[in-house]
């Protein structure tokens, strides 16, 4: 998804910015920890918006979801590409 590709290339950036110019670079300057609680509470959110049968909510949690979980990513040194070549080796 080109969104998503677009993303990944501005989170890279972030990495090492001013914390104080930039949410993700705050993110990653507060840690690993934090990246994953806030993945942790994205994800009750979408699911909450999800059983609630709100798509709008859903799609605006998802984001956030999304965004939160490549800046996990980007913490940890995995590449899209990683998870792209397990997807893969799930197809059938
Ligand atoms: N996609 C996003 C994105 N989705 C969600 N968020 C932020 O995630 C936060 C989630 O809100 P919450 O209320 O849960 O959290 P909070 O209270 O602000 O923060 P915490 O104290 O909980 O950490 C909000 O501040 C949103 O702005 C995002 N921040 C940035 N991006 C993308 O990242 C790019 C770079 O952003 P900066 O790093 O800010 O330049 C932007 O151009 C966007 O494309």
């Amino acid at each position: 998804m080109q969104a998503l590709d677009e993303l990944w290339a501005v989170i890279l950036e972030r990495r090492g910015a001013d914390p104080e110019s930039s949410y993700t670079a705050k993110l990653f300057a507060k840690g690993r920890p934090k990246i994953a609680q806030k993945v942790g509470e994205e994800a009750v959110e979408t699911v909450i918006a999800a059983l609630v049968q709100d798509k709008d909510a859903l799609a605006a949690e998802s984001a956030d979801l999304l965004y939160h979980l490549l800046v996990l990513w980007a913490d940890c040194g995995l590449d899209p590409n990683d998870v792209a070549a397990v997807l893969e080796t799930r197809k059938r």
